[in-house]
């Protein structure tokens, strides 16, 4: 490695191996590396490979910015084709179980090879990270990968602080403060006492169980998105706002991507099709349909008349899922109408000047990256916090209509339906004002990441107390210290705690 390199200050990203978590841990590694830190991003070995075959990703350091971002990845100790990955319920312990050996021998590796490591980031599903951190005497974070609002929602139900749905009133709101009041179907569904998922709610909540451990949460929304929980969320834990991370203004093209499948190349297939004609269709990673709402969804996009770009994912071979298949004929009915791909450049296909609209599951990376790329939304949510992600995208934040309320509802969307919301969301008057207020956001988002907003302003004030707080790591163990660069000037200008105006029927 280069002695530049070398010099620099340390952190350690590890990684839950979920597309949803690597993609906004990368993206904050990007921006620390940017900002002049030396950043190694791990995840188990068993993604790291998918990893490399989707990306560019070398076994040097690759400079982005002011620093370098690398990559080491660990066994998870399972074999290769291990069924029981696909079980988060038995992979979760083996991950901890794994971890907490493999994550100190590594940071052992690199302070004998000259880059001790000065702080460990994690994000949810794997809190053991922050007793890894502890143990060594290492300062932690956690990068928190939804909402504030979902953040805020976990936070009381774990400590009992409000009345959530329960199975002897299982239909009642939630009142949480500074947020709309949220339906009972509109508050993250792995709390709701009849969640398929319990798993999943384990895993969320198993963060709240160390939270006083991270010495910062960094989240992945910005100030005047969520501004009023954002600011009550804040006096009760150490919350610094960074997102959306996706929009990195520095190095907007830095060459380092976590795709855990190539790409399909689409991008020449829209640039065939007039401005605003193109209606995009996916639902993430991890959600998967039935196949009579996938026949639906063909039909609605069929009769709508709409230019399609649907992604069509294959599930993983041990996910119980079957594969879907299109409608006979559909193909041929669509022609040049219609792409269907495995796995999309989201990012690039929602800055698209032909896409008009995203029919989205709500995930909150596809939710940022809508509102960021000033992009409208029909949403499509299934459970956890994508129900939450929609009511706040259609109700408050204003960009979108709402075509189904959450798996949970159990209720087919019909082709009807379909095409009515997709219409809505692209035709006249309604389409009209989503998209100023999407655009509304799309620039609030580029002013919060810009030098000296809002989350520019906390990733710098972030980057300041990892140098300081690495040099008390230094000579706590009374080792050679880093060299740290005196902490940037607290930065002003285009700081701004305004609320965003929006446009309302
Ligand atoms: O075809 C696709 C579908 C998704 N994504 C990316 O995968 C991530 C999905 O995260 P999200 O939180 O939206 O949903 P999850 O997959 O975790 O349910 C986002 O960053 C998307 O940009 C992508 O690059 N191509
Ligand atoms: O790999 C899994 O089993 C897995 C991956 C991701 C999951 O949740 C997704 O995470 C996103 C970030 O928290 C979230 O916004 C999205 O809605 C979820 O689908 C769950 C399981």
């Amino acid at each position: 490695m280069g002695s530049d390199a070398e010099s620099l200050v340390h952190v350690l990203l590890v990684s839950f191996p979920g597309q949803g978590h690597v993609n906004p841990l990368l993206r904050l590694g990007k921006r620390l590396a940017s900002k002049g830190l030396l950043v190694t991003f791990t995840t188990p070995e068993s993604i790291g490979k998918q990893m490399r075959k989707a990306s560019n990703i070398g076994d040097e350091p690759a400079p982005v910015g002011d620093g370098f971002i690398r990559f080491e990845f660990f066994e998870d100790g399972w074999d290769e084709d291990e069924p029981r990955r696909q079980d988060l319920d038995q992979y979760l312990p083996q991950l901890e179980k794994v971890g907490k050996v493999l994550i100190p021998e590594m940071i052992r590796r690199n302070a004998e090879r000259n880059r001790p490591i000065s702080c460990l980031i994690n994000n949810p599903f794997i809190p053991w990270v922050s007793d890894v951190a502890e143990s060594l005497g290492l300062p932690s974070a956690m990068l928190w990968v939804q909402s504030c609002a979902c953040f805020a929602a976990y936070y009381h139900y774990y400590h009992g602080l409000v009345p959530f749905p329960s199975e002897s009133a299982m239909e009642i709101d939630v009142r949480l403060p500074c947020m709309p009041l949220l339906k009972h179907d509109e508050v993250p569904s792995f709390l709701y006492p009849t969640s398929p998922y319990p798993f999943l709610r384990r895993a969320i909540l198993g963060q709240y169980k160390n939270l006083d451990k991270p010495f910062c949460i960094l989240m992945d929304t910005f100030q005047e998105l969520e501004l009023e929980i954002i600011e009550y969320m804040s006096k009760i834990c150490p919350i610094k706002t960074v997102g959306p991370l996706f929009k990195n203004p520095k190095v907007p093209n830095a060459n380092v991507r976590g795709d855990f499948m190539k790409a399909d190349d689409c991008v020449g297939w829209l640039d065939s099709k007039p401005a605003g004609s193109v209606v995009y269709v996916s639902f993430g990673s991890v959600v998967y349909l039935k196949q009579d709402q996938w026949d639906e969804i063909a039909y609605g996009l069929l009769n709508s008349n709409v230019n399609f770009l649907w992604v069509m994912k294959p599930p993983h071979k041990d996910s119980g899922y079957t594969v879907l298949t299109l409608p006979e004929g559909f193909l041929e009915k669509a022609g040049d109408k219609g792409k269907v791909v495995q796995w999309s450049p989201q990012e690039q296909v929602l800055a698209h000047p032909a896409v008009a609209a995203f029919v989205t599951h709500c995930g909150w990376n596809s939710s940022m990256e809508a509102l960021a790329s000033g992009m409208p939304i029909i949403a499509f949510p299934q459970w956890g916090d994508q129900v939450t992600d929609a009511k706040y995208l259609v109700d408050v934040f204003k960009v979108g209509v709402r075509m189904c309320r959450g798996e949970a509802e159990d209720k087919l969307i019909t082709r009807d339906v379909v095409e009515k919301c997709l219409l809505e969301a692209t035709v006249g008057e309604k389409a009209a004002e989503m998209k100023r207020n999407a655009l509304k956001w799309k620039a609030a988002a580029e002013a919060a990441v810009a030098e000296g907003g809002s989350s520019d302003r906390n990733i710098q004030a972030f980057v300041d107390e990892v140098k300081r707080r690495s040099v008390e790591v230094a000579l706590a163990k009374g080792s050679k210290s880093t060299v740290v660069e005196a902490p940037a000037a607290a930065r002003e200008g285009a700081a701004t705690n305004g609320k965003v105006e929006l446009v309302s029927s």
